[in-house]
């Protein structure tokens, strides 16, 4: 079978330059586009010499349309409106979509559903092995430890550059908490604290950002109980981790059905 053509959106982005990189190094894909916004500086470039690769032959443009129709699937780490209009072209070529953006609101996600009718959507707000099995991990902990006893709070920290917040993982972590105690995160979430908050309601989620300098990611669920306290950790050293999560989902999701999959499914943790 032939390599497994993908496209690479937002080619000029941190992760759009490690999936261009790791896209053209692992055996079953290869680079098929590159696509970059109207106006951006990078459009016209070789996308292998704006990646440090020197030239592979593929241009940047700034037409997705065109690029989407000669490939088999999608690398999109880009900004939520641009990924549900990706989503869109991705369905009406029927291939694969791999979305590892963060910062959606619900009309978002409605409408990545929508698209999820024709296009193989792989999302996940983390595409690394070692967070969604930490995942698994936060859901039995949860599930294990009484919230009478054990309060539940999430602390990420993330780059200067970092534009969402909570984090795209830090969500899939307190979903993965909440899982585990069979309860919506949505009605046991805080996500900011000032002032005078009064004392913690039990059961909440607690979510605490921090944002400086060249962090890539680091996430801990803590687990505080009275006199002792669980934390489980993942620190991302390198943006490779999830470009590599990237590329194995392309690869997982060609020639499945149209529909919305998640890296615990790709990974076989569901
Ligand atoms: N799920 C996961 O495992 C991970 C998710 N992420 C998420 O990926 C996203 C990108 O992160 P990062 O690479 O650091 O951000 P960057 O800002 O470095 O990259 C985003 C890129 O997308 C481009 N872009 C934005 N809109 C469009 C558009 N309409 N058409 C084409 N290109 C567009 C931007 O162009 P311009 O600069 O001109 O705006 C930029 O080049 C974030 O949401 C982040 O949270 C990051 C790492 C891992
Ligand atoms: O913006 C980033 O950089 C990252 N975003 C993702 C998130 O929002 O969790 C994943 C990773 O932590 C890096």
């Amino acid at each position: 079978m032939s390599d497994m053509g993908l496209v690479v959106v937002g080619a000029g982005g941190r992760m759009g330059q490690t999936l261009i990189r790791t896209a053209h190094s692992m055996p079953g894909v290869r680079v098929a586009g590159a696509v970059e916004r109207k106006g951006s500086p990078h459009v016209g470039l070789d996308a292998g010499e704006l990646a440090g690769l020197g030239r592979i032959g593929v241009t940047i443009t700034d037409d997705p349309v065109p690029a989407f129709a000669k490939a088999d699937g999608v690398l999109d780490f880009t900004a939520p409106a641009a990924t549900v209009e990706f989503a869109g072209y991705a369905a009406q070529a029927r291939i694969v979509h791999v979305i590892g953006t963060t910062g959606f609101t619900q009309e978002n996600e409605a409408g990545i559903a929508a698209a999820a009718r024709h296009a193989t959507i792989v999302k996940s707000g983390n595409m690394s092995l070692g967070v969604n099995l930490l995942a698994v991990l936060v859901e039995q902990a949860a599930q294990a430890l009484d919230p009478e006893d054990f309060d539940i709070e999430i602390l990420e920290m993330h780059h200067r550059h970092k534009v969402d917040a909570p984090s795209g993982t830090a969500l899939l972590l307190g979903e993965a908490a909440a899982a585990g105690r069979g309860i919506r995160l949505g009605e046991h979430s805080v996500r900011v604290r000032d002032g005078h908050t009064g004392p913690r309601k039990e059961g909440d989620i607690g979510f605490a950002t921090l944002r400086g300098g060249s962090v890539v990611g680091d996430h801990s669920v803590i687990l505080a109980g009275v006199g002792e306290r669980i934390t489980l950790s993942h620190n991302a050293e390198d943006r490779a981790i999830f470009a590599r999560g990237a590329v194995k989902a392309a690869l997982w999701a060609h020639g499945r059905k149209p529909g919305l999959y998640s890296m615990r499914d790709v990974l076989g943790l569901s």
